[in-house]
């Protein structure tokens, strides 16, 4: 095999050309992603459906030792009332989720601030906790057993010891890869300054959390400096993770948006047909199984829901077949100035591309039915949830 044939025969050169697809080639890429994720939902047993979380964000802490230069998350603890939020505070926006709706807790946070952060170390070690991923254990364990919200675990790089350790109090995790672009760990990269981001460290933890055995979602994002043969590679990456470990359940497509204070706010966000055609890439490239999804909040000009709603009709066309955790209680902390669309406007733009909107849980129903994929631990709290299709039943406030 050729160097540039990857293992499972997608030609990186191929790819790459696919990427920029534009005009009538684009029409053409989609409507080849478009047919794909309608197999792809056949053969998970729920065709004409799109699926959403309903979720709240748990921001447990703003405190990283990375730098990424596109976020806007990680802060300084000056600027925060404390480095982590208390327990009580976790739980109060749990139980406002679960009296919403909601079944999903999203636990998304720095990368072992502790290693940076004096005031990092000190929070925890004050209340008894080794590390961050010791609190993340704890913290997702109280939600679970007070209000039965199942936690989605996004706490960057985890080893094999701690994918361990949180198992037991998490149906699924996530990391996104970003790219596997080693350049933008370079001085002037957007990754500079972020050891978590190193391509090799995640690629390496993508495939522990596979041989953990854990429900896992991932990504690429967009428009971060990588070239589109980055994002060929990236992809092809992705697909052959996924087909040696079986264990990703989802891969997000996230276009990059500037933020004010961020060292790439004068960059220029994604360009929209370039982020579509990676979404439709996305979808050829993985096996039948595997969800492609984008954030519908990051679609359209800020503030003009006519052209968010144009642009949510073209990832449908794309091939997308889930839009992510939509909250009715919390916002998105990873780009805050982007709210969620209504959920009736949500069910509109999907019921007008011919699809259904429906609830799912945070661990797709594929490795409910399967053996060995949840942890015995926390497998009633899903079959708690789960209606026969394992999707969402009735609404966590309603049991
Ligand atoms: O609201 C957000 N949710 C994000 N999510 C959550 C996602 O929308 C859902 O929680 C998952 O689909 C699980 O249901 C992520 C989850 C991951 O595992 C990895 C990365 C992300 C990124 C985001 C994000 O930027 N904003
Ligand atoms: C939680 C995930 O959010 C994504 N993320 C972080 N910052 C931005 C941004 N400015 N625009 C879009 N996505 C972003 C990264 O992919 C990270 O892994
Ligand atoms: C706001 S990013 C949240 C998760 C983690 N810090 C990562 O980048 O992977
Ligand atoms: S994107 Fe994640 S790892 Fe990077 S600085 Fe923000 S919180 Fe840290």
């Amino acid at each position: 095999m050729a160097d540039h044939t990857n293992s499972t025969g997608s030609d990186v050169g191929d790819v790459t050309a696919l990427l920029s697809a534009r005009g009538a080639d684009l029409d053409d890429l989609l409507a080849r992603a478009a047919r794909r994720r309608d197999e792809h939902l056949e053969h998970e047993g729920r065709p004409g459906v799109v699926t959403y979380s309903p979720k709240v964000f748990i921001p447990l802490t703003r405190l990283c030792r990375d730098r990424c230069h596109y976020c806007t998350f990680a802060t300084v603890p000056g600027r925060l009332p404390a480095a982590y939020m208390e327990l009580d505070e976790v739980l109060a926006i749990a139980r406002e989720g679960a009296e919403q709706g909601c079944t999903e807790a999203l636990f998304t946070l720095g990368d072992r601030p502790e290693a940076r952060w004096r005031a990092a170390g000190e929070w925890l070690a004050a209340r008894g906790y080794s590390s961050t991923i010791d609190y993340v254990r704890a913290a997702a364990a109280a939600v679970l057993a007070e209000t039965g919200l199942l936690p989605h675990l996004n706490p960057g790089v985890m080893t094999p010891d701690e994918l361990a350790v949180l198992r037991p109090v998490a149906p699924s995790m996530g990391m996104m890869l970003e790219s596997t672009s080693t350049l933008l760990v370079e001085p002037g990269g957007a990754h500079h300054g972020s050891p978590d981001k190193e391509p090799a460290v995640r690629l390496q933890a993508i495939a522990d959390a596979g041989r953990a055995r854990v429900p896992f979602t991932t990504g690429v994002l967009v428009g971060i400096g990588e070239t589109r043969r980055d994002r060929a590679e990236s992809l092809i990456a992705l697909a052959d993770l996924s087909r040696e470990y079986g264990h990703l359940q989802e891969v997000i497509v996230q276009n990059f948006r500037a933020k004010p204070d961020t060292a790439m706010r004068g960059e220029p966000d994604a360009e929209f047909d370039e982020f579509v055609a990676a979404v439709a890439v996305a979808r050829l490239l993985m096996p039948l199984g595997v969800t492609v999804q984008a954030p519908p909040n990051l679609a359209g000009e800020l503030g003009d829901s006519a052209d968010a709603a144009e642009d949510q009709a073209l990832l449908l066309r794309a091939g997308i077949d889930d839009w992510g955790g939509v909250s009715p209680v919390t916002p998105d902390h990873v780009n805050p100035e982007r709210p969620w669309p209504g959920l009736d406007e949500l069910a509109r733009i999907t019921a007008k591309a011919g699809f259904t909107l429906r609830p799912r849980l945070t661990v797709y129903p594929r490795y409910q039915r399967d053996a060995g994929w949840i942890d015995p631990a926390v497998a009633p709290s899903v079959a708690t949830l789960a209606d026969a299709d394992g999707l969402v039943g009735m609404p966590v406030a309603a049991r």
